[in-house]
């Protein structure tokens, strides 16, 4: 279970955006819809304990996010929440197991190889596991971030805008994809969009 309550964030230059309260439960699946610059990414980074909010508290579980030292907060992310870029962010000089594996030392988590093994096979590219991002396309790149979001078999899975970039049959097969991989994880999802393309997957919605 993730709540937020009383949320609001002022940047240094000054507007403040509020959040309504929010309560998500277990396994559930939420889009959160907005016009632009109406805050869906500022709330998804606060959600995601990298932007520390102005006011208010974010629970997910019994933590109480933002009272966590920065360095168990480190850990939490990487334990309790899988996070999807716009843009796949890799490392290039690593190949895609790697970048794998790279997500599970940076928690302090165990490397599970037959866990991400089994990801990048139910994402359809596990004949790519030793290939370089340089090597793969969009889709493929986006279906490996997927994958990384998962590797640490996260409570959450956000995605700030994941099809943006991608084509009907890419961005239909990367939400196909979050949805059923949330399920099976047993994670709640929340995708920020603005793509009617992904409306039709999700029934909640929480409105900015
Ligand atoms: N680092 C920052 N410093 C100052 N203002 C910021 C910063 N990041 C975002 N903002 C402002 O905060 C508001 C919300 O931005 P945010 O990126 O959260 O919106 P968004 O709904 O995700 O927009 P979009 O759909 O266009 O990506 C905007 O007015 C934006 O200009």
């Amino acid at each position: 279970m993730i709540n937020i309550t009383s949320l609001a964030h002022i940047y240094e230059q000054g507007r403040r955006i509020a959040f309504p309260d929010w309560e998500i439960a277990d396994m559930e699946h939420w889009l959160l819809l907005g016009a632009s610059g109406s805050g869906k990414s500022t709330l998804l980074n606060i959600i995601a304990g990298l932007l520390k909010p102005s006011q208010g508290q974010v629970f997910i579980h019994d933590t109480n996010l933002y009272t966590l030292p920065a360095r168990r907060m480190d850990q939490f992310r990487g334990k309790n929440i899988g996070i999807v870029f716009q843009r796949p962010h890799l490392i290039q000089s690593l190949n895609v197991l790697d970048n794998l594996e790279l997500a599970a030392v940076m928690a302090g988590v165990p490397i599970d190889s037959e866990h991400n093994l089994a990801l990048l096979n139910d994402l359809g590219i596990a004949d790519k596991a030793q290939n370089y991002p340089a090597q793969l396309s969009q889709g493929q790149l986006q279906r490996v971030s997927v994958a990384r979001a998962l590797v640490n078999k996260p409570d959450l899975l956000i995605a700030d805008e994941p099809t943006s970039s991608l084509d009907d049959v890419n961005a239909a097969q990367v939400t196909e994809m979050l949805t059923t991989q949330a399920r099976a994880n047993g994670a709640s999802l929340v995708i920020a969009t603005h793509d009617q393309r992904v409306c039709k997957y999700i029934t909640k919605t929480y409105l900015l």
